[in-house]
């Protein structure tokens, strides 16, 4: 069981392909890193396996079944700015609810998401701007929740939030991941990756600055393990993407995961 990319090229308003070629697969239960330089495409590829972007070339299979059939919300999408992700007249309680609006037993399924993310029945009421970035990320983790997702795709989730509420959040999904979620955990943080994921992609684009112009948009995979350092020493590849083992000493200046 599988969310997965296969040989994705994509690009915007018909310009140059942000990604050439790009195979991704995120396993269910279990959670995938993908990182990168700025620029180098991951929310582009996020939002094709969320079916948000229509790729040039490629598609994208969800347990084995074209993206197209697959029941809405079955891949759910967190975002780095929860503010824009959400519409701010609305209470979090209406926010939360939205995609079971035609659905049964939705005040049941609410609750119980609403305290699996730990808000407070009190901030139910409230709208956006009267609630922290923190407990707005809750409610939007609680709104994918309650649409019962097989795929959550975090695009830098966390960037915002203060480190206990960043913690509590991935906890939570990794919690989710016991139960089958299959997560993809886009981020510039390879300490939270090296923590939280069990194996990253680094997603290796052509418009990164230094890269000889018309490279084809790879990614690298880093099989690490927690807390291991992103390395890679040995590349092999297959499909347009570069699978590389994992090294316990630094990264070179301006390798992936090195300083830049
Ligand atoms: N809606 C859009 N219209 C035109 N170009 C876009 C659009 N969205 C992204 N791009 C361009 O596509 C390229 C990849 O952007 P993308 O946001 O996918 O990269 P990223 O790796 O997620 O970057 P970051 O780490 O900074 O979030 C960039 O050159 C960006 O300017």
């Amino acid at each position: 069981m599988s969310l997965q990319a296969h040989r994705i090229t994509a690009g915007h308003h018909g310009g140059e392909p942000v990604l050439t070629d790009v195979s991704l697969t995120v396993p269910a239960g279990s959670i995938t890193g993908l990182t990168g330089a700025s620029g180098s495409g991951k929310t582009t590829l996020a939002r094709v396996l969320a079916g948000l972007h229509t790729p040039q070339h490629g598609h994208i299979t969800l347990d084995d079944r074209p993206l197209s059939v697959a029941v809405p919300g079955t891949v759910a999408m967190l975002f780095q700015s929860p503010r824009q992700a959400v519409t701010a007249r609305w209470t979090l309680g209406r926010i939360i609810a939205e995609p079971l609006r035609a659905r049964r037993g939705r005040a049941d399924t609410v609750h119980a998401a609403v305290q699996r993310v730990g808000l407070t029945g009190d901030l139910l009421d409230r709208r956006p701007h009267e609630v922290s970035d923190g407990q707005l990320q809750r409610a939007c983790l609680a709104r994918a929740l309650v649409q019962r997702p097989r795929y959550l795709i975090c695009d830098e989730m966390t960037a915002m939030l203060d480190p206990a509420t960043a913690a509590a959040l991935t906890a939570i999904i990794t919690e989710e991941t016991r139960r089958g979620l299959g997560v993809l955990a886009i981020s510039h943080q390879h300490a939270l990756l090296a923590t939280w994921t069990d194996h990253t992609h680094v997603l290796m684009g052509q418009h990164v600055a230094g890269s000889p112009r018309g490279s084809q948009s790879t990614t690298k995979t880093f099989g690490y393990r927690p807390r291991a350092v992103l390395h890679a020493r040995k590349a092999n590849h297959h499909h347009g993407l570069l699978v590389a083992k994992v090294g316990a000493d630094p990264p070179p200046v301006g390798e992936p995961g090195g300083r830049r």
